[in-house]
């Protein structure tokens, strides 16, 4: 997605440690028409698809999620908790992810209630680097017998490998942009072809 592309370009900034600081417009401060012309970028890839539900994991990927379901039908949008709470009850599916930003483990947590093996699921965050996080949704995707249809992704930072491996074990993973390489001394940035 061009327009995604030259966004960051022109406002994101390369840290130390492969991390790309794209939180003017992506994962902090939100803008939201962006998010909405991404919603219609992947209805646009995942047509013909039944998609009954869109899961995400919290924090970032909710306020996206909730824009692009609107390019769904309004299907109900789940996102995983990382940390347990006295507002969720009753049974659930429990999973761990590795944080790449707080660089610690998490547990993920979502309601049995609110996913189950009648739910095609469309998987939508707004980075994908290693891919613990969507390793954390798939897992709970499969406790649940529910069928993954696609990943819709903002960011995918190419060079961590985490988007290749899922498409090599047969994800739909739908990137709308993907970092190839990124230099934090000079602040270029190399997007994929
Ligand atoms: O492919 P991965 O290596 O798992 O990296 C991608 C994940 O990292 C971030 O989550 P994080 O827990 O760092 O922070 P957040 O609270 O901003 O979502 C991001 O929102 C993705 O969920
Ligand atoms: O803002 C972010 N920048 C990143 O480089 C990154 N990688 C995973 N999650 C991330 N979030």
């Amino acid at each position: 997605m061009k327009e995604l592309e030259e966004r960051i370009r022109r406002e994101g900034t390369v840290k130390q440690g492969n991390v790309l600081k794209v939180d003017a417009f992506l994962n902090h401060q939100c803008d939201v028409a962006l998010y909405d012309r991404m919603g219609a970028e992947w209805a646009g890839h995942f047509a013909g698809r039944t998609i009954t539900k869109i899961l995400t994991i919290e924090a970032s990927g909710i306020g996206i999620a909730c824009v692009a379901a609107r390019h769904f039908g309004d299907v109900p949008v789940v996102f995983a908790k990382k940390a347990q709470s006295i507002n969720l009850d009753g049974d659930q599916y429990v999973s761990t992810v590795y944080s790449f930003t707080k660089q610690r483990e998490f547990p993920v947590i979502v309601s049995r209630k609110y996913l189950g093996p009648e739910d095609h699921v469309l998987l939508i965050d707004d980075f994908l680097a290693n891919g613990k996080a969507l390793r954390g949704l798939i897992d709970i995707c499969e406790h649940a017998g529910a069928t993954v249809e696609g990943i819709g992704i903002a960011v995918e930072k190419g060079f961590q490998g985490g988007g290749d491996k899922l498409r090599a074990e047969g994800y739909d993973v739908d990137s709308l942009a993907i970092v190839e390489s990124m230099d934090p001394e000079t602040g270029e940035i190399v997007f994929r072809g």
